[in-house]
C-alpha cells in the first residue's frame, strides 16, 4: 500500500507512510463521528416509550452523559491525529521534495533544460508544489478517509437493513457517477488551464527581461496588448476550468440530498407495513443526515485530485529523467583534448556538428574560428560535456569523457563564456565560486591578474559590494572580467574561453591577454574569438563551417592556403575600415 501511494503520487517513504497514516486517521476521524449518531439514536430509542407514554421514567441518563464525553474525547483525539499526520506529514514532506527536486536539477544534464522552458519549471518547483501542499494536507487524506470510512458504515447499514440502506445509498454510486464520468473533461479544462497559466508567466518573465529593448523599439503598447491577451486567456481557461467543476459538484451534491427523501418514504412504507420498527426509521433518518457530508467533501475534493495527478506527472517528468553519470575517480594522460569524429545535434533532425575533428594539444592555444552559426561555441560546451555527443568520441588525456561523470570533469575545466553568469552576491564571493574555500588573499590576486582590482577598489563596498542579479550594476566589460578572474582561481588544467574578451574595449583586451597568456601557459587551451587579430598567434586555428572542419593550421599557413580563413580576415580588415558616412 504505501509502495502504490509512493509510486502514485511521486513520494517519498517516509512520505508515503505519513500519507497512509494520515488517511488511517482520517478514516478513524469520520468514523468516530458516527458515535454520537449511534449514542442520539439509542437516547431516542430509550425515550420514546417515555414520550409515547408506554413507560414512566427512564433511568441511566448519567451513563449516557458519561459515554458521551467519551465519545467526545475519542473524536479529539482521532481529529487531532489526523490533522498533525496530514498537515505536519505533508509541510515535512514538501521540504524533502523541494530538496530533491533542487538536487536533481543541479545534477541534470543541459539536454533537459534545452528541452523544458524556464516559466514551466518554476512553474513546477513553486506553484505545483505549493498546490501539493494544499492537496496532500487538506484533500488527498480526507478523500480517501470519507470514501474508506462512509464505505464500512454503508456496509454496516446495509447489513442492518437492505432496504434503509438502499434507500439511503442509491443516490452516492449516481452522484460520484456524475463526476467520475466527466473527469476526463474536468483534466482536459485543468490543462488548459495549466499551458495558458504557463503562456502567461513566460509573457510576464520575456517582458520584464526585454523591458529595455520593448522601450528602445516603442513596442510597450503592442506587447502589453499580448499579455493582456495572454491574461485573458488565462482568466477564460480559469473560469471554464472551475464553472464546469462547480456544476457537476453541485449536481452531484443535489443527488445526494435526494436519499434523505428515499428513506423518508421507504421508511414509512415499511413502518406502516411493520417491516422495521421506530428505532431503525430513526437511525437512518439520523444516518442520513450525517452521511453525506462525507460524501459531498470527498465529491469536492476530487477536482482537486484530477489535478493532483496532472501534476504528479509533471514532477515525475522532472524526479525520472536519466541523469548523466559516469567515473567520478579517472586517469588521463596529460590534458590533450580530441575531438573525433564527433557529430551534433540540440534537436533530432538539426545536425549542428556533421564530422569535427582535430586535437586541442596542452601547451598549445587552439583557436576556433568560422562564420556565425558554424558550432564554435556548441564545440566548448561539447568538450566540457555540457551535452553528449551523438556520433564519434572526445577524449581529455585519452580518457573518453562520455564515461566520466559531468561534476567531476569539471575540476579539470576553467571556462569564460559569451554570456557571463553572476550572481547577486558580492564581488568576493562572486569570483570565489571559481574556487570554493580559496581566501581572500587568492581572490584579490586572481582580481587583480584579470584587471578588475582597481575598479572593484573605486566601488563603495569594495570587494563586499553586492553587484545585483546577473551583475546589473556592473557594465558588461566588468562583468567580463570578473568571470575572468574567476577562471584565473580556478586554474584548472583545460581552459575554455568564447569570446572571452569581446565586451572588452582594445585597452583592456590588450590587458586582459596578458593575464590570459599568464594563465594558459602548459594548459590545454581552446579559443573563441570573432576578432581574427586575437587569435593570430594562436599555435594552431580550426576554421568551422556549416558543422565541419574546413581548414586547421597555423595563420601563416591559412593565410598561404587561400581559403575561408583568408577571406574572413580580409573581411574583418574592410570592417576595421569602415567609416560611417554622413
Ligand atoms: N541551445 C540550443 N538549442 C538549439 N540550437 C542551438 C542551441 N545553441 C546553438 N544552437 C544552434 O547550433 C548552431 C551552432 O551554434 P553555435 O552557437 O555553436 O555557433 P557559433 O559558431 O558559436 O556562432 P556565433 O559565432 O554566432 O556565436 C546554430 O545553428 C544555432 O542556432
Amino acid at each position: 500500500m504505501i509502495n502504490r501511494l509512493q509510486k502514485k503520487y511521486a513520494l517519498s517513504v517516509q512520505g508515503a507512510k505519513d500519507l497512509f497514516k494520515a488517511i488511517v486517521y482520517s478514516v478513524l476521524a469520520n468514523i468516530s463521528l458516527m458515535l454520537p449518531v449511534a449514542l442520539l439514536a439509542i437516547v431516542l430509542n430509550t425515550m420514546l416509550p417515555m414520550a409515547l407514554g408506554m413507560e414512566e421514567k427512564v433511568a441511566g441518563f448519567a451513563g449516557y452523559t458519561v459515554v458521551g464525553i467519551i465519545i467526545l474525547v475519542i473524536i479529539f483525539v482521532l481529529h487531532y491525529l489526523q490533522y498533525t499526520k496530514a498537515y505536519i506529514g505533508t509541510y515535512e514532506e514538501s521540504e524533502r521534495r523541494r530538496i530533491t527536486l533542487a538536487e536533481k536539477l543541479r545534477t541534470l544534464p543541459l539536454g533537459f533544460f534545452h528541452e523544458r522552458d524556464l516559466a514551466d519549471l518554476t512553474s513546477t518547483i513553486m506553484g505545483d508544489c505549493a498546490s501539493f501542499e494544499h492537496a496532500f494536507s487538506h484533500t488527498v487524506p480526507q478523500f480517501f478517509g470519507a470514501l474508506i470510512s462512509t464505505s464500512i458504515v454503508c456496509l454496516v447499514l446495509l447489513v442492518m437493513n437492505w432496504k434503509m440502506g438502499i434507500a439511503l445509498l442509491w443516490v452516492a454510486p449516481v452522484a460520484f457517477a456524475i463526476v467520475l464520468l466527466s473527469r476526463k473533461w474536468q483534466e482536459l479544462l485543468a490543462k488548459k488551464y495549466m499551458t495558458t497559466r504557463i503562456d502567461l508567466s513566460e509573457g510576464i518573465q520575456e517582458c520584464l527581461e526585454t523591458v529595455q529593448d520593448i522601450k528602445a523599439c516603442n513596442q510597450e503598447k503592442t506587447y502589453l496588448e499580448k499579455l493582456d491577451a495572454k491574461l485573458d486567456a488565462a482568466e477564460k481557461a480559469q473560469i471554464s476550468s472551475e464553472m464546469v467543476s462547480a456544476s457537476l459538484l453541485t449536481t452531484g451534491q443535489m443527488v445526494l440530498r435526494l436519499g434523505l427523501a428515499t428513506v423518508i418514504v421507504v421508511g414509512s412504507s415499511l413502518i406502516l407495513k411493520e417491516k422495521i420498527d421506530l428505532f431503525t426509521y430513526i437511525l437512518y433518518l439520523i444516518a442520513a443526515s450525517r452521511l453525506y457530508d462525507p460524501l459531498s467533501g470527498a465529491m469536492a475534493n476530487m477536482a482537486e485530485l484530477f489535478g493532483v495527478n496532472l501534476q504528479v506527472k509533471r514532477l515525475k517528468e522532472i524526479q525520472e529523467y536519466p541523469l548523466e553519470n559516469g567515473q567520478t575517480e579517472y586517469h588521463t594522460k596529460g590534458y590533450d583534448v580530441i575531438f573525433d569524429h564527433v557529430k551534433f545535434s540540440y534537436e533530432t533532425g538539426k545536425t549542428v556538428l556533421k564530422d569535427v575533428s582535430f586535437t586541442a594539444k596542452q601547451g598549445q592555444v587552439t583557436a576556433l574560428v568560422g562564420p556565425s552559426g558554424g558550432g564554435k561555441s556548441t564545440i566548448a560546451k561539447l568538450a566540457a560535456k555540457f551535452y553528449d555527443v551523438d556520433g564519434g568520441k572526445i577524449t581529455l588525456g585519452g580518457a573518453d569523457i562520455a564515461k566520466i561523470d559531468p561534476v567531476a570533469l569539471m575540476k579539470d575545466f576553467s571556462i569564460v563564456f559569451q554570456d557571463v553568469v553572476l550572481f547577486n552576491n558580492t564581488i568576493m564571493e562572486n569570483i570565489r565560486v571559481g574556487r570554493k574555500g580559496a581566501s581572500d588573499e587568492d581572490v584579490i590576486a586572481a582580481a587583480k591578474a584579470a584587471k578588475c582590482h582597481d575598479f572593484i577598489e573605486k566601488l563603495p563596498q569594495g570587494y563586499q559590494t553586492v553587484i545585483g542579479e546577473n551583475g546589473s550594476t556592473l557594465s558588461g566589460g566588468e562583468c567580463q572580467r570578473l568571470s575572468i578572474a574567476r577562471a584565473l582561481l580556478k586554474d584548472a588544467p583545460v581552459i575554455l574561453l568564447d569570446e572571452a574578451t569581446a565586451s572588452l574595449d582594445v585597452d583592456s583586451e590588450t590587458q586582459i591577454q596578458e593575464a590570459i597568456s599568464e594563465l594558459v601557459s602548459g594548459k590545454t587551451v581552446l579559443v573563441i574569438a570573432h576578432r581574427m587579430r586575437t587569435i593570430e598567434a594562436a599555435d594552431q586555428i580550426v576554421v568551422l563551417d556549416k558543422g565541419v572542419v574546413a581548414e586547421k593550421g597555423n595563420h601563416d599557413t591559412l593565410m598561404k592556403k587561400n581559403g575561408l580563413y583568408r577571406k574572413l580576415v580580409g573581411l574583418q580588415t574592410e570592417a576595421a575600415n569602415w567609416k560611417l558616412s554622413v
